[in-house]
């Protein structure tokens, strides 16, 4: 037995035996290595196909590159490294970042019915009833139903056009608060002034004249308006890094946050909404549906008209009417708040505008009627210009990849956002010569470089309101309303700084949002010409 055990450990010392014991586990090892270098094969090959990327940090991704104006460090990155689509990591969240007319062409144009979803929002959720808006809610079957009714019902162009008259009077009120000021010789807020006024004017549209002329419940709608979008629009650091979601304070705070706001919002709105449906006669109902011209079908009877035809629940309507809110009272005054900044910088402009409407209005008329505004080429233009060099929603809205796509020989992956930099594209000398950064409204006249650009999503250097399946729905309604405030701006009234200050003064910082805010308050004094 000893002579065996002897044996046994002869074999195993001998160079035989350990070569036959060690070459499974060499074996082994062989394995594993090509494995390891098919898997490393097969992510270089995935990453080759990626949009390229600036370098990264661990953990934080490119988070920290991105600053309190996305839109600025996002054109930055793109230009260093020359980008026009770039994929970023916030922290564990992929972001493709579109920076040319071209990529954003493939996202908004060729490829649209993939990158036509809206990223999960846990306040979206809460406060847009389980995202049954048009704004939030994901690509699918109830979008396409939500998005139908609105452009069918509530937002055609008869539609506002009916609004016309409510329009002519929100502007007289408003036109009269600055006569009072230019009276007693004082600055008005003119920002307060333009929310006031897009504020009213959606509530006119939802609720009715009679409704809305109670001024307490404007206001109330108002401050809710400002206390909700910052919530709505916002980042929250679960997103960024999810792994903080399992220990779920921060999810319980915003939810908290949320539920409060969705709770006021559910005590106006439904208090709305049953007046509303104690006044409704089911008789009107034809009429409504057909769009006729009727002042009175504010967008609550049009919602209670339709409901059965497309199976609304009572919270599909109050989802849907909160996008009146948040789509139109602060993008359309932000445009008008813009507009008045860029003509004090730029006093011929300003002269030329008002030589333009002063010359059309008839002598005698105290309001400019929508009437008067059609042979008005230079406002367009103005307008237009102010769109593309102050573009209020500079990263549009977030889009989502609801399936990986091939996008000019790179790989979008599924489940991605994806943002367009109106802002950038709109500022590129590449589309838009040497003064892209000049406010030079002659570019979009006759015979300027700009001519035929217009923003009805065809052409992808101005994307203003976006383009494809998810462009905006507002926009006529949006530039109604600004087209005539504009106009009668300008039309009594010239416009001065407050004593001891220049135009070049007027502070250009602004705070991020869904849309962009002036963080300081534009005061100006009115001076009222006799016309
Ligand atoms: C001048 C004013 C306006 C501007 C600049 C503007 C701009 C935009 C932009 C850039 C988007 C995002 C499109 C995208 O994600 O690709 C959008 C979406 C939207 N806007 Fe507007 N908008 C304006 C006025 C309005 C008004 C007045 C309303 C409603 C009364 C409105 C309702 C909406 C809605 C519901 C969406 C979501 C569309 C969807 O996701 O299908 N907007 N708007």
């Amino acid at each position: 037995m000893a002579n065996i055990a002897q044996q046994f450990m002869l074999e195993l010392t001998a160079p035989r035996a350990w070569m036959l014991l060690l070459l499974p586990l060499f074996l082994l090892l062989v394995r594993c290595w090509f494995r390891a270098k098919r898997a490393r094969e097969i992510r270089q090959q995935q990453d080759d196909h990626l949009p390229p990327s600036p370098p990264a940090l661990p953990v934080l991704g490119h988070l920290h590159l991105v600053g309190s104006l996305p839109h600025f460090s996002l054109r930055s990155l793109a230009r260093k490294h020359g980008y026009d689509l770039m994929l970023l990591r916030l922290g564990a969240m992929p972001v493709v970042v579109v920076s040319s007319p071209a990529a954003a062409e493939a996202v908004l144009r060729t490829h649209d019915h993939v990158f036509a979803s809206r990223p999960l929002s846990l306040v979206a959720d809460v406060v847009m009833y389980g995202t049954s808006d048009i704004g939030c809610a994901p690509y699918g079957d109830y979008w396409r139903r939500a998005r139908k009714l609105v452009t069918t019902h509530l937002l055609t162009v008869k539609r506002v056009q009916s609004l016309r008259h409510a329009r002519e009077e929100e502007v007289s009120t408003v036109m009269a608060q600055i006569g009072e000021a230019a009276g007693a010789g004082a600055a008005v807020d003119v920002g307060d002034l333009l929310g006031s006024f897009t504020n009213d004017l959606a509530c006119r549209a939802v609720m009715g004249k009679s409704s809305s002329r109670n001024d307490d419940r404007s206001k109330l709608f108002r401050q809710l308006v400002v206390d909700t979008s910052p919530l709505l629009g916002g980042f929250h650091v679960e997103e960024f890094f999810p792994f903080l979601a399992r220990f779920g304070v921060l999810s319980r705070v915003v939810r908290a946050k949320s539920e409060r706001l969705r709770r006021r919002w559910d005590e106006l709105l439904d208090r709305l909404i049953d007046d509303h449906e104690s006044k409704y006669k089911p008789t009107m109902a034809a009429a409504a549906a057909s769009d006729q011209k009727d002042e009175d079908d504010d967008f609550i009877h049009i919602l209670l008209y339709v409901r059965q035809e497309y199976g609304l629940t009572r919270e599909h309507m109050k989802a849907i009417l909160l996008d009146v809110f948040f789509g139109g009272i602060d993008t359309a005054a932000a445009v008008l708040e813009n507009t008045v900044v860029e003509l004090m910088k730029k006093p011929r402009v300003m002269k030329k505008l008002q030589a333009e409407v002063r010359s059309i209005v008839p002598k005698g008329q105290e309001i400019v009627g929508e009437a008067d505004l059609n042979g008005m080429a230079y406002l367009r233009a103005v307008i237009k210009e102010s769109l593309r060099l102050r573009t209020v929603t500079p990263l549009l809205a977030p889009h989502f990849s609801m399936a990986s796509c091939s996008v000019d020989g790179v790989v979008v992956p599924a489940g991605v956002r994806v943002l367009v930099n109106a802002w950038a594209i709109g500022r590129d000398p590449r589309y838009w010569g040497e003064d892209a950064e000049e406010f030079v409204p002659e570019r979009f006249l006759d015979g300027g470089s700009a001519a035929g650009v217009g923003f009805k999503g065809n052409d992808f250097q101005f994307l203003p309101f976006s383009a494809g399946r998810r462009q905006c729905p507002g926009m006529n309604f949006g530039m109604a309303a600004v087209e005539v405030m504009l106009a009668n701006l300008v039309h009594r009234f010239d416009w001065e700084m407050q004593a001891g200050k220049e135009a070049r003064d007027i502070d250009m910082s602004e705070e991020f949002g869904l849309v962009v805010h002036r963080k300081e308050k534009l005061l100006l004094v009115p001076k009222l010409l006799h016309v």
